[in-house]
């Protein structure tokens, strides 16, 4: 089955450079895809974007050049529920990934059972409209009590706008949750203004929430031009993931988003993505726990001790 791409797709960066920053052994690539292939596995018709496609060999290929160990594959809306591509790539990588799948409230317990033998160890949930339709919260709810049983966590998926009429649903859920991209904050607003503080409130009062500092070519309006040395690429973003890391050291985890689906003014080069990192966390220990400790806690638990 073909699958015709939606009109003016970006597709993922086919020659990224080799990162400046060496990352520390063992670090993860706690945020990304894989899409399809779409004639192997079929994107799902309810998406509301139809992907180039993104294989698992591709995904670990990037993975090697740019020294990461292990990868978080999460579950892309352009699949719905149907987690098959993703669980495929946890199958093939010899335990070097592990899953964040989307299910509805008809999954079955074999299935879940099934997802959590092949490496998924959390859902995703997501709130951003023009990627998914809505879900019922009481639904919502009702999985992330069933995969509770399996030591699951919940991502979480949202535009920092929708923080204060989500955050009741939020602070009711009863498993670790997982922020994706910091709550898409606004970074043409102060990073100590009442949109961003309500995000660090709910971090600060909330100690089962995490956060991944990633992202910032979706959040950035300077863009990716290091200004002649005068300005780092995504400058505007820096104060709002350094600021998370430096007060949760110990709740961050960071992903590359690869393949970058939707974005629309630029595709960024992996590589200078990853040399992003040290503008954010700034010492070897901050970036030891965000791409090794923290993510190994989370996601490969029986490993860390
Ligand atoms: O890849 C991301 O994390 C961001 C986006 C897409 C998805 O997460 C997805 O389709 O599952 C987006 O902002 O369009």
């Amino acid at each position: 089955m073909e699958f015709q791409k939606t009109p003016g797709w970006m597709d993922w960066y086919t020659g990224p450079s080799k990162p400046k920053f060496k990352l520390p052994a063992g670090a993860v690539d706690a945020h990304c895809h894989v899409f399809g292939p779409g004639h192997e596995f079929p994107y799902a018709p309810e998406r509301k974007y139809t992907p180039c496609d993104a294989s698992k060999a591709q995904l670990y290929a990037l993975r090697d050049h740019l020294g990461f160990a292990r990868n978080v594959v999460v579950q892309a809306t352009c699949h719905g529920a149907d987690n098959r591509a993703m669980v495929d790539a946890l199958v093939s990588s010899g335990g070097k990934a592990r899953g964040v799948a989307t299910v509805k409230r008809s999954v079955t317990d074999e299935e879940l059972q099934a997802m959590h033998d092949a490496g998924v160890r959390g859902v995703r949930f997501n709130f951003v409209k023009r990627l998914v339709d809505f879900t019922p919260k009481d639904e919502l709810l009702e999985i992330a009590k069933r995969v509770q049983m399996y030591g699951w966590h919940v991502v979480i998926y949202f535009e920092a706008v929708d923080l204060p009429e989500l955050w009741d649903f939020f602070t009711a859920l009863p498993t670790n949750i997982v922020v994706d991209h910091m709550g898409r904050p606004d970074v043409t607003k102060p990073v100590d203004g009442p949109e961003f503080e309500l995000f660090v409130k709910f971090m600060r009062e909330h100690k089962n929430v995490w956060s991944k500092v990633t992202c910032p070519e979706r959040l950035s309006v300077s863009g990716p031009k290091a200004l002649n040395g005068e300005q780092n690429a995504y400058q505007d973003v820096i104060p709002f993931a350094k600021r998370i890391v430096d007060e949760f050291p110990d709740r961050v985890i960071w992903g590359t988003d690869w393949p970058h689906p939707n974005l629309k003014d630029h595709m960024p080069d992996d590589g200078l993505l990853v040399d992003f990192i040290p503008h954010i966390a700034t010492t070897e220990e901050q970036q030891r726990k965000l791409l090794v400790d923290n993510p190994m806690r989370l996601y490969w638990p029986e490993e860390t001790f």
